[in-house]
């Protein structure tokens, strides 16, 4: 698919021709120095027009990102890299799955840090002189570091410590499973605050901002973060609002309602950390616990613990407001559209339904219930539509900095210090890829991740994918470590509302609560930026069951 560079082309064509009466003594030694040293023959990729040169690519990228990406698909029929600029800033879009798998494999010229240091930089806080020693560290997450930094101690690798540190605790079974059983209590009894079986009418998205926001953030920061800060969870919205205006870079005195919102947050997470340490007994019972009610899941004690002893409780604050929003900003906006999708599709509905029955086992002589994971982690169609919906709603550019001298991409020599991207929207809808009879990939279709074999009623899940064309999650050594758990909670999520409830209709209404002309859309003003949530509320008339 890539194009030939032709601004590269030309100047060689007239070097062969002015050479010609020397071509074969001159021209054998040529070819062969040049494919002994590829690097000599630099080739960026070819830029997206830009009808202000450095300004105007930069400012759609920001302001409509929809609109800019398709123009990027349009180029990308031409190429698979694509160069433009964010201000100074040289950014390489990158396309085709070959080239996004390259680009999650480490220590080859190509840093995976650059998302952890933006919100470093700006979000966090530290000291200047802890700032600095963060930010020099450039060994990567891996076991081994990068190429020429062999030499840095282990306690200088501060990146590949927490990621040590979310794989032990976090992406580890034990421990999301012990994060996701509390989330079912907590989500389940918040629930129970409905009406046992009576008809009614509800706005689906407070149930989601409030009720599955409030009992996420319990399962992995325990119930003390929001009993410590009255209107948390509301607080946490407005900051996740605000943050794109914020990283957009404009001071405080001009546009100060990011920073306050920003402020606000760092407040209570900072409130609840001090809390945590003054009352967290590290030699008592609970100091290998999966799970304590001053931390919450272990994950977040042990970052806590590894953070003070390199920088102390400075910074914490900003660390863990960020922490929240990778948490919440992808979780909530998938529960919600998992849920449109199966009230649109009365059938589909049904089915699921049905499927979860053997998934919530009930107690005979108590009628507690309690979730078989395993069951539920199995279930087909409710895979199949966690999955769709990653595919479909996961709008993400995964970021990556060129960190090499000579690195080298898909025949392109790339800038040292460049950012590169890939777009989950680009990848997610290559219809040569996600295309089948009778569902364009811009259809959405659950059953493009169901088989069903010879004689069988009962469709099998089939989530077998390539990494470069489906990354919902990132890829490599910084993909998010927090997957596992992220689909637990959304399974949970639907297993719950769509067991518990019986929901008869789906309105769409403005936020003021006038009636939609239509139906919710995502809102693509932030497009690229994970999962976008559906610009109208959502009205439903529900009855609990249990
Ligand atoms: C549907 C839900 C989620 C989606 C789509 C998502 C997506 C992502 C993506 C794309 C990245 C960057 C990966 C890369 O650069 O290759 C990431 C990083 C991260 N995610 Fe998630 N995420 C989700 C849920 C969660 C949850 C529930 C948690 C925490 C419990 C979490 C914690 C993190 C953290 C800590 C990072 C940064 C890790 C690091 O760079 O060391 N995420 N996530």
């Amino acid at each position: 698919m890539a194009a030939h560079n032709e601004t590269a082309a030309i100047p060689a064509q007239g070097l062969l021709q002015s050479l010609s009466p020397w071509y074969p003594i001159v021209l054998l030694p040529l070819l062969t120095l040049l494919a002994l040293q590829p690097w000599r023959t630099s080739k960026e990729p070819p830029s997206l027009r830009a009808t202000i040169p450095y300004i105007s690519n930069g400012y759609q990228f920001l302001a409509d990102k929809a609109k800019f990406f398709k123009r990027l698909e349009k180029a990308f029929q031409k190429a698979n890299i694509i160069k433009f600029n964010i201000g100074p800033k040289i950014v390489y879009m990158v396309s085709g799955a070959n080239n996004i798998q390259n680009l999650f494999r480490s220590g080859h010229g190509i840093s995976d840090d650059i998302m952890l240091r933006v919100a470093a930089d700006s979000v966090w806080e530290l000291d200047p002189e802890d700032k600095a020693r963060l930010m020099g560290d450039k060994t990567g997450r891996s076991k081994v570091p990068n190429p020429g930094y062999e030499h840095v101690p282990a306690h200088e690798r501060y990146w590949a410590a927490t990621h040590e540190i979310y794989e032990k605790f976090l992406s580890n079974k034990e421990y999301y499973n012990a994060s996701a059983k509390k989330y079912f209590e907590v989500f389940s009894a918040r629930l129970e605050k409905f009406p046992l079986g009576e008809w009614t009418t509800v706005s689906l998205t407070n149930v989601f901002l409030d009720d599955m926001t409030h009992s996420a953030v319990t399962a992995l920061m325990g119930e003390r973060i929001l009993s410590l800060n009255p209107g948390f969870v509301e607080h946490y919205w407005t900051f996740e609002r605000y943050l794109v205006e914020y990283l957009a870079g404009l001071p405080r005195w001009l546009n100060p309602r990011p920073y306050r919102a920003l402020d606000n947050f760092k407040a209570m997470t900072s409130r609840w950390v001090e809390n945590a340490w003054e009352g967290f007994d590290w030699d008592g019972p609970d100091a290998e616990a999966a799970w304590d009610p001053h931390f919450g899941a272990r994950v977040m004690r042990e970052i806590s613990r590894w953070w003070k002893g390199n920088f102390g409780l400075k910074g914490q604050a900003g660390f863990y407001a960020s922490l929240i929003l990778a948490q919440n900003s992808n979780t909530v906006p998938a529960a919600m559209w998992c849920i449109v999708h199966l009230i649109e599709d009365r059938d589909l509905y049904r089915a699921v339904q049905d499927e979860f029955a053997t998934a919530i086992v009930v107690d005979p002589a108590t009628g507690e219930r309690t979730l078989d994971a395993p069951t539920l982690g199995a279930a087909p169609l409710l895979n199949a539509l966690y999955t769709e919906t990653l595919r479909y709603h996961v709008t993400f550019n995964v970021m990556r900095e060129v960190s090499g001298d000579d690195t080298r991409m898909d025949g392109y020599d790339l800038r040292k210090g460049a950012w590169i991207q890939a777009s989950t929207q680009i990848a997610h809808f290559e219809e040569s890829v996600w295309g089948r009879e009778g569902h364009p990939a811009s259809e959405f279709w659950i059953g493009r991740f169901l088989e069903y074999d010879e004689g069988e009623k009962v469709p099998r899940f089939n989530g077998s994918m390539r990494p470069g064309s489906f990354f919902p999650y990132g890829g490599g050594a910084a993909m998010c470590p927090g997957r596992q758990f992220a689909r637990l909670e959304i399974l949970i999520t639907v297993a719950l509302l769509v067991s518990k409830f019986d929901i008869e209709s789906l309105e769409w209404m403005f936020p003021d609560g006038r009636e939609s002309d239509r139906r919710g859309k995502p809102d693509e003003s932030v497009t690229g930026s994970g999962v976008l949530r559906p610009d109208r509320d959502m009205k439903v008339r529900w009855k609990r069951l249990w």
